[in-house]
């Protein structure tokens, strides 16, 4: 299918297909899902049957980004830049993303990424800390990448401290930013209002995107208010393959989309059967709305501290949901993992 291109907000390419552009994430976020343990083989099935059914951009890297592959976040089975490679080789029109958080991975892993053929950096931060991002975009854009922000835990940060966050990446360089629901928390009206925030503080400079989670069942209504909100990026990760109870699940979100008359350019039945036949075999479980996504949605906890909370559960002997509701009252932020073997001493002193 051969579709023209318009420039939109950011100096973004838009295909005319396209009333939102879709990302999908499985490759990614669903690495934490995986325990960041995908094959060659896998990602390739993967990229195959999103790209063939329209998906315009796909994300592989680590779950916690480039340079994400260590003891403190689990090291992945095969080298993040090998499968930015399969996925670049195989895509015969999606574009290849890829993450990256300032601090867990450098400079250097950008320029490997797009030496890889990667096209489409996407630079991470609290969504209190925009300002670390800035070297970044400015090295992205210096060399010709597209750009994306993400603002993470946006459900911290009221909508208007938000959206001067979002000023720091535009500024910077950044020609989308993403409100970031990291822990799935966010309900309808505050994605909408964070949505609305950005839009009304960046107009044509960046376009606006959004990525859910799915931990307390909203991921695809989210989508959908922040699109109604002016969101023109949509992260999904097709059959929910993503932290916590996985992120909004593409072909859900396409079917709604047919519905409602938003144009996405992928194929509600090809997505359908891709989840089906080439994800699902490829993850370790389903992504579970189970009593520990409950806890992490509710209590505003980061979706990709469920298997760290699980794991340390199991080997102090505690219940890996309290583990999480206290996470959240601690109000910790990614990169503060280890702060959950604290957490389940403490709770395993307290029954002692
Ligand atoms: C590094 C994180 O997993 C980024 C993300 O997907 C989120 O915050 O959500
Ligand atoms: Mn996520």
């Amino acid at each position: 299918m051969v579709h023209s291109d318009t420039i939109h907000s950011g100096g973004i390419h838009f295909d005319s297909a396209w009333d939102v552009r879709v990302t999908d994430t499985s490759l990614r976020d669903g690495s934490h899902h995986k325990r960041h343990q995908f094959s060659g083989e896998e990602v390739r099935a993967i990229v195959a049957a999103l790209d063939a059914s329209g998906v315009p951009v796909i994300e592989v890297t680590h779950g916690d980004g480039l340079g994400g592959s260590s003891f403190n976040y689990g090291f992945s089975k095969t080298p993040e830049q090998e499968l930015i490679t399969i996925a670049v080789d195989t895509a015969k029109n999606a574009k290849i993303a890829f993450l990256m958080l300032p601090g867990v991975g450098i400079k250097e892993d950008i320029v490997e990424a797009q030496d890889n053929g990667a096209s489409i950096c996407r630079i991470a931060t609290h969504c209190t800390e925009a300002d670390v991002s800035i070297q970044h975009f400015g090295l992205a854009r210096e060399r010709g990448l597209e750009t994306v922000g993400f603002l993470m835990m946006a459900h911290t940060i009221p909508p208007e401290q938000l959206a001067k966050q979002a000023r720091i990446m535009a500024d910077a360089g950044c020609q989308c930013v993403y409100v970031v629901d990291s822990a799935g928390a966010l309900v309808l009206e505050q994605v909408s209002d964070r949505v609305e925030a950005l839009v009304a503080e960046l107009g044509d400079d960046a376009q606006v995107g959004f990525h859910g989670h799915e931990n307390l069942g909203l991921g695809v209504a989210n989508s959908v208010a922040a699109v109604r909100a002016g969101a023109r990026q949509i992260d999904g990760s097709t059959r929910r393959f993503g932290a916590g109870a996985g992120n909004a699940p593409v072909e859900a979100f396409v079917g709604v989309c047919d519905k409602i008359g938003v144009k996405t350019g992928i194929d509600f039945f090809e997505i359908a059967d891709a989840a089906e036949d080439v994800v699902r075999p490829a993850m370790p479980a389903e992504c579970l709305l189970d009593r520990q996504a409950l806890m992490m949605g509710y209590a505003g906890v980061y979706s990709s501290f469920l298997k760290h909370a699980e794991r340390q559960a199991e080997r102090y002997g505690v219940s890996a949901a309290e583990m999480l509701v206290r996470a959240g009252k601690r109000k910790l932020v990614g990169g503060q993992e280890d702060q959950l073997i604290d957490i389940a001493l403490e709770l395993q002193r307290e029954r002692a």
